[in-house]
């Protein structure tokens, strides 16, 4: 079955002034998908993100909110929920007050929300029963309910993350967007964070979009990743498809925890040369490993000791710098010493050493 799409970019461009910070980009987002958008610093992430949200409008181009244009909706009218890097908590309300503040301005109006006046404000007491309820099975799912009365400022970063999900979560809304949320979490929180967010995706149902320059982030997480490069939608696809058939050069260098090796003609790997002469050939270093039967050699220059696994930089008699990867029970020679390399069967990509595009794969 076909899901809907939740949003949609077509053709969408930004310039500010006379930079051209978005070229044509066309996004799809289907209900209740986890997608990231992935690039470099400065690819145009976060301005894709503020115009599916209404903060920022594009110059040309449309975007549709489940089939309807949405350009002249504010990000309230949208009902779309950004979640940041900073939090965005307001530093004098307590959890439980900046977890409600979008429900207090949806449901009591401006005197109804006063501690006092608002009792006698008619509809208010049922109101502020509704929110008070939101708010506690919300904490309770995040594990908020032990700080409801504390201020930000006396918690960790982790629960501030969480306080900020909470004050998403209580909307309701069509669509959440999170703009690199964990990056001020220290690395081991952040994983677990993944982990609570990944979980709190499925228990929504709602479509995740979600920022971030990390690429370990993005395949740990998204059921489609978009790399974005320069303002334009590199590729689009799974984390798999991203990983065993990169679409270009580019894509192929972002996509996996090591970075990958090109070979060109130059640099003397005859491997695949046949079938294409003047092929780019990528070879990602998880599939380039020691054997004594291997087709090519390169001396060893640093070895990196991971325990599950040992990674190699070499260097070939050409001067080509490589990685490769040997199992963490490897017994490396010492550093200077030439050792053969495999390359396992059908992992290498080939790629126009002009456009950088994908050519084929062997045996793909
Ligand atoms: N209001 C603005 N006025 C002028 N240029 C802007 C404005 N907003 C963004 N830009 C420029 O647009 C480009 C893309 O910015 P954007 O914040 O979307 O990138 P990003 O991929 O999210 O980067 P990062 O990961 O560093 O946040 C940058 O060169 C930035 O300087």
């Amino acid at each position: 079955m076909t899901r809907q799409a939740a949003m949609e970019l077509k053709a969408v461009t930004r310039r500010f002034d006379q930079s051209m910070v978005l070229d044509a980009v066309d996004v799809t987002i289907v209900e209740g998908s986890f997608t990231a958008l992935l690039g470099a610093s400065g690819c145009g992430k976060s301005t894709t993100l503020r115009i599916m949200s209404g903060l920022d409008r594009p110059s040309d181009g449309e975007v549709l909110l489940r089939g309807v244009d949405v350009a002249d909706r504010t990000a309230y009218e949208r009902n779309v929920a950004m979640v940041f890097q900073s939090y965005a908590l307001y530093p004098h309300l307590t959890v439980f007050q900046n977890i409600a503040l979008p429900l207090t301005m949806r449901h009591l109006g401006a005197l109804g929300r006063f501690p006092v006046v608002g009792q006698l404000v008619p509809g208010s007491a049922e109101a502020r029963r509704l929110i008070r309820s939101t708010v506690e099975t919300t904490a309770e799912s995040l594990g908020l309910s032990e700080v409801l009365s504390r201020k930000p400022n006396s918690l960790s970063g982790g629960q501030k993350q969480r306080v900020a999900l909470g004050r998403a979560l209580v909307r309701d809304p069509v669509l959440f967007l999170l703009d690199e949320p964990l990056s001020n979490l220290d690395a081991r929180l952040r994983v677990r964070m993944r982990a609570e967010l990944v979980a709190l995706h499925k228990r929504t149902e709602k479509p995740f979009v979600y920022v971030t320059h990390d690429q370990a982030e993005a395949m740990a997480m998204a059921d489609q990743i978009i790399v974005m490069i320069k303002g334009k939608v590199a590729q689009a696809g799974s984390p798999r498809d991203l990983y065993d058939r990169p679409a270009t050069m580019e894509v192929a260098s972002f996509i996996g925890a090591n970075s990958i090796n090109f070979f060109r003609p130059e640099d003397g790997w005859t491997g695949l040369r046949a079938q294409a002469p003047s092929a780019v050939s990528g070879v990602r270093p998880e599939h380039l490993a020691p054997s004594s039967t291997g087709q090519f050699g390169a001396h060893l220059e640093t070895v990196e000791f991971l325990g599950s696994e040992t990674i190699l930089g070499l260097r070939t008699a050409k001067g080509k710098q490589l990685t490769a990867i040997a199992a963490g029970d490897y017994a490396a020679p010492t550093p200077g010493t030439e050792i053969k390399l495999e390359v396992t069967p059908n992992r290498v990509h080939l790629f126009d050493p002009n456009s950088g595009q994908r050519l084929c794969a062997e045996g793909a």
